[in-house]
């Protein structure tokens, strides 16, 4: 075995560790556009039936590894008409010349669209007096608090963020959460920090918030009920009192793919930090 490794290496060109990682590369990525639909469960046992068939191969289990042949056939020629959906948007990803980058995914056209509408609407609750909790999803993947909520997968206006948050409708608790550009879900439970050195004038909207950003690098805005104050918490720090302005400008730094997702604080150094 070793010495079959052995003359493996020593038969190696440049060009054949290229086309590994060219490969490594590519099912890295179709990974990652699949990674949250469905096709995954079905990525994953189509790996343990493969893993079934090596074994039955090695064991000489002939009649079982028949089978298992059998049915992966099966299982890869109902690929493509099972998930066509998911294989059309990766093919219109691929070419629009944005199957590569997944940050490049996200237009930044669309997303300073859904800034725009999402400061509306924290102005308007701020001026009423809505509480709003809304969790911008970045880089670190955030589908265990989704699942806590009600899915809704919709345009970002500020006409829905408006009705999502009314008082005493079904979803105006808990947490709106958007990723690429898309309302993904609402009435989604955030983790509460535990940081003891908080304002006593932050409850649970506000905790909850920063809780979140705790643990990656999602971004929070939230609207205070009592105050109409709007504030942003992010990397567990919570930054207060922002006018409409001062949102868009944030907003626009940590979220637009051309701009590094660091906040340029010099520029913010009127906002009060709990
Ligand atoms: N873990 C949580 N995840 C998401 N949302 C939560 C969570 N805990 C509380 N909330 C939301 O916060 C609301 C309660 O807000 P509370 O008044 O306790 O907080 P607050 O920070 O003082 O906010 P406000 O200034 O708006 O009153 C709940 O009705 C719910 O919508």
């Amino acid at each position: 075995m070793l010495l079959q490794l052995q003359a493996l290496l020593s038969t190696m060109r440049i060009l054949d560790i290229v086309d590994i990682l060219v490969v490594a590369v590519i099912l890295y990525q179709l990974y990652y556009l699949i990674r949250d639909t469905r096709a995954v469960s079905l990525l994953k046992g189509l790996v343990v039936l493969g893993a079934f068939t090596i074994v039955s191969n090695w064991m000489d289990l002939h009649v079982v590894n028949w089978l298992l042949e059998k049915s992966m056939t099966v299982l890869i020629v109902a690929l493509p008409i099972v998930f066509q959906p998911e294989l059309r948007k990766a093919l219109e990803r691929l070419g629009r010349g944005r199957f590569i980058s997944r940050s490049s995914i996200v237009d930044d056209e669309e997303r300073m669209r859904v800034i725009d509408e999402v400061v509306l609407a924290c102005e308007r609750m701020s001026e009423q007096k809505i509480g709003a909790l809304i969790a911008f999803e970045r880089a670190v993947r955030l589908a265990e608090y989704g699942d806590t909520g009600i899915y809704l997968d919709a345009v970002v206006s500020e006409e829905l963020l408006g009705n999502i948050f009314i008082p005493n409708t079904p979803l105006h608790d808990g947490a709106v959460l958007i990723r690429e550009n898309r309302v993904v879900a609402a009435g989604c439970l955030l983790p509460l920090t535990q940081d003891q050195n908080l304002s006593s004038a932050l409850g649970t909207r506000h905790r909850a918030g920063i809780g979140l950003t705790e643990q990656g690098d999602a971004l929070v805005v939230i609207v205070s009920e009592e105050t109409g104050a709007i504030s942003y918490a992010y990397g567990g720090h919570i930054y207060r009192h922002l006018d409409g302005d001062n949102l868009r400008h944030m907003l626009r730094n940590y979220l637009l793919k051309g701009n590094d997702s660091r906040l340029r604080f010099g520029e913010f150094f009127n906002w009060r930090k709990s």
